[in-house]
């Protein structure tokens, strides 16, 4: 029963619903109907299984009536009568997308797992990004992770460890699976669990296998549902021969990941990121695989240098010295300081714009607060300007901060040079 004057979640979730998407279908269920999804395991053609429930009518302003979630009675844990979200049967893609990203959306609109691969620079995050933004454009509550912050700011999601409440991070993958599920990870993780459509996860190579096998029993146990991932459509996307996981083994050898793909991944082998070097290139995908030639070292080596150039670039290990040296560098410009304050934004109900900024900070790493200078050097850290052309990894530099009415931050504008042609933003 609702208050008065308060929409239930049916109702909410009928009107959020596109009118592209015939229905979103109720999934709730009590343990009597668990043997329904254990018997599923056989029939992995048709992997999800409805757990039962009463999918609820809601007609909304336009009269469309539409099925929703319901709940379907309280059981022992409270939290598991939440409604559980599920494909619809009925998805229709748009007839815009082609190739790779309409072959991905297809497999995942009829509940198949897809792992997706290739080399560096092939475009999988490019094609995650495009798969996600059809499938929330015909409806679909779709949630996306990075392995880790960076990866996860890269497809606009959260990490892994964020997505699913593991809240004391790696250590809940140790923690015995009991104590994870009643203690650790709180009801609007569970809650998200049971919304999501689809799980996107990029840069999977770096996951361990135990954490890909914790994932797996605690989506089996929040959905209920004996199959691999809880029956969730998963699409994961990265790349085994670049990095391996900082701690245990390869997720491919988690068992979860055999039940869910087997031997089967999308390959994807254009390459867009050296399109213009192929010399590079070449040395490139040879170190992959680890076929690399003297030839190819001693073309490396050509480019170690005792002074190196003001526009090289450095790369350090960790980020206390990456700072010390933006700060040095910083000070050897003329002027003033120009700062930047970041503004976050909540979009999502579960979550108050402190906890939202505290996962923010501690998941994304991104700086709170940006000093920059005229002639200051900036990289485009994610596909953010992909649109305008300007891929991840371009370089710019600032040429002059602008002041704008009354707002008190200025604009600034910045110049990326590609190739010979400059680009002003
Ligand atoms: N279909 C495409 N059309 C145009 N540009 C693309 C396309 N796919 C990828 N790119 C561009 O190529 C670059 C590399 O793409 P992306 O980062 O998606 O590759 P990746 O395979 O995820 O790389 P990595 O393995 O290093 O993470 C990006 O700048 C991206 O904008």
């Amino acid at each position: 029963m609702c208050a008065p004057g308060r929409r239930s979640i049916a109702e909410r979730a009928a009107e959020a619903t596109p009118s592209r998407v015939a229905a979103w279908t109720g999934a709730v269920g009590g343990p009597a109907r668990f043997g329904k999804a254990l018997a599923a395991t056989a029939a992995p053609s048709h992997r999800r299984v409805k757990l039962g429930g009463q999918g609820r009518a809601a007609s909304t302003s336009s009269g469309r009536p539409r099925i929703a979630w319901t709940y379907a009675g309280a059981s022992k844990n409270g939290t598991r009568s939440q409604p559980v979200a599920s494909l619809p049967n009925d998805v229709e893609l748009p007839t815009t997308i082609v190739g790779a990203e309409r072959k991905v959306c297809r497999l995942l609109t009829g509940n198949e797992c897809v792992f997706l691969t290739g080399p560096p620079g092939c475009g999988k995050t490019h094609l995650v990004n495009d798969v996600v933004k059809t499938l929330r454009a015909v409806g679909l509550s779709v949630s996306v992770c990075g392995s880790s912050g960076v990866a996860a700011a890269l497809v606009g999601g959260t990490t892994v460890h964020a997505w699913a409440g593991f809240v004391n991070g790696d250590a809940d993958v140790a923690t015995p699976l009991e104590t994870v599920l009643t203690k650790v990870i709180p009801p609007a993780a569970k809650y998200r669990m049971r919304s999501a459509m689809a799980l996107v996860i990029d840069e999977v190579g770096t996951l361990s296998a135990a954490l890909i096998t914790r994932l797996d029993v605690v989506l089996r146990d929040v959905w209920r549902c004996a199959l691999p991932f809880g029956g969730l459509v998963v699409l994961f996307s990265g790349d085994f021969l670049q990095l391996a996981p900082p701690i245990g083994n390869f997720a491919f050898l988690s068992g979860a990941w055999r039940e869910a793909f087997d031997n089967r991944a999308i390959v994807l082998d254009t390459h867009w990121r050296h399109i213009n070097d192929r010399q590079l290139l070449d040395v490139l995908l040879r170190m992959r695989v680890g076929l690399h030639t003297t030839e190819d070292i001693q073309l490396l080596a050509t480019r170690r240098s005792a002074k190196p150039p003001p526009n090289a670039i450095w790369l350090f290990c960790h980020t206390i010295p990456a700072k010390d040296k933006n700060e040095e560098e910083l000070r050897q410009l003329p002027g003033p300081n120009v700062t930047y304050h970041a503004q976050d934004k909540v979009k999502v109900e579960y979550l108050t714009l402190d906890s939202a900024r505290t996962l923010l900070d501690e998941g994304l790493k991104f700086v709170r607060v940006l000093k920059l200078r005229v002639g200051a050097v900036v990289l485009v850290p994610s596909n953010c300007l992909a649109g305008d052309g300007v891929p991840a990894g371009s370089r710019g530099w600032c040429f002059v901060f602008f002041g704008w009415g009354v707002c008190s931050t200025p604009l600034y504008g910045l110049s990326f040079r590609l190739g010979d042609l400059p680009l002003w933003m």
